[in-house]
């Protein structure tokens, strides 16, 4: 799936619920962050296996299996490359695949790693070939073969590298190459979180922010928060500047519901951009199919924000689905913005009617 795209798109951009980091997460981010697995929220089965490899590599008195961490933006990839550095009681050091356009780049930074040290390289998938083609060889035997000199008279220096750990991240995994793939020894499947393990994380969050809050209250943010930490604690910082403004400071469930009616945020996490492709869809093509252009120009965004930003989020709740004839409202859409679905064989949802020649009907 592809998520990136998800934050790329420029009306967007700064929507609350955007799954990527802005620059204020940025800053807040590390003092919220877990420092160890104890205190890293949900991802059971991760955690888990997790614990496994990092203790057993720690009994055996050995640098850890390189890992992989693929997730959608915001579930933590980070902080867990973070904890895994805490857990080995390592040295951590941080690049990225898009900071690496040369095979030397890689070549230094690999060259000057210290034994057992976790290099940790985000967004892995953007990588470019040969400084890929010179991580195989590094993961697996622990050396590379620094090119000295152009042409015919270039030749290949082996350099030995200490063992390290390679920590990559990516929210794009069928991405990566099979045979970069393959030479990790544990990979990480990130998964959305329950509401019960967001509500966790709101609550650990306002403790570390100071801000009192009841269980109710982290419930409501938690259920606005589309499965993701990130935009769990940023819309908690909002509903503190709420609660702090409006009223006592103390965060219940109608303060938080209050606040995030303020920033358009509804009970299920939905923006106004959200709502408003499913109005139209549902009031003006009485619940489709209706292709996407048709729908983009009705919502008045461009074709790709409603595409990349509003769909894929409601298409995973189950509010609307892409079919080969269009864009459908499920019955869910209905029930969600208090709306009678059309009885079938009556008005409202017209089988191919009036314009369904259209091109745009049918340009899913
Ligand atoms: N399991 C968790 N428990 C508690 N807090 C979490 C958890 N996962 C993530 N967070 C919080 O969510 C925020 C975002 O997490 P993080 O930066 O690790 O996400 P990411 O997967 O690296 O995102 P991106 O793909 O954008 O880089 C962090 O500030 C962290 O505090
Ligand atoms: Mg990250």
């Amino acid at each position: 799936m592809n998520w990136d795209d998800e934050t790329d798109t420029g009306s967007a951009a700064e929507r609350l619920v955007a799954p990527a980091a802005d620059g204020e997460d940025q800053a807040v981010e590390a003092a919220l962050r877990p420092k160890d697995l104890s205190e890293f929220v949900g991802q059971e089965k991760v955690r888990q296996q997790l614990d496994l490899v990092l203790k057993a590599a720690r009994q055996r008195g050995a640098t850890a299996d390189h890992v992989l961490l693929s997730g959608a933006p915001g579930l933590g990839k980070t902080t867990l490359s973070m904890i895994i550095a805490a857990e080995m009681n390592a040295p951590i050091r941080i690049t990225s695949g898009p900071a690496i356009q040369h095979a030397g780049d890689l070549a230094a930074i690999l060259s000057s790693l210290q034994e057992g040290e976790i290099l940790f390289l985000d967004e892995i998938h953007r990588m470019s070939r040969p400084a890929e083609e010179m991580l195989y060889m590094a993961m697996e035997d622990f050396r590379v073969d620094v090119i000295v000199g152009k042409g015919p008279g270039a030749t290949a220096i082996p350099l030995e590298l200490p063992p390290f750990t390679l920590v990559g991240a990516t929210t794009r995994a069928g991405l990566l190459p099979p045979p970069l793939r393959d030479r990790f020894g544990f990979t990480a499947h990130m998964e959305f979180y329950e509401p019960h393990e967001l509500e966790r994380v709101v609550r650990r969050s306002a403790g570390l922010l100071d801000v009192e809050i009841d269980t109710d209250g982290a419930a409501e943010i938690a259920g606005r928060s589309r499965g993701t930490p990130r935009i769990a604690n940023r819309l908690l910082r909002r509903v503190r500047d709420y609660a702090q403004v409006r009223a006592d400071g103390r965060i219940t469930r109608e303060i938080a519901a209050a606040a995030l009616a303020v920033y358009e945020v509804d009970a299920r996490g939905l923006d106004r951009l959200d709502r408003g492709v499913l109005e139209a869809l549902l009031k003006l093509f009485g619940g489709g199919p209706v292709g996407l252009s048709t729908l983009a120009v009705a919502v008045g965004e461009e074709r790709e924000t409603v595409e990349e930003v509003a769909e894929p989020f409601l298409v995973r709740e189950g509010l609307l689905a892409r079919t080969p004839r269009g864009r459908v409202a499920t019955p869910a859409a209905w029930t969600h913005l208090g709306l009678e679905p059309p009885v079938p064989g009556t008005s409202g949802n017209p089988a191919p009617g009036p314009g369904s020649g259209q091109q745009g009907l049918f340009g899913a």
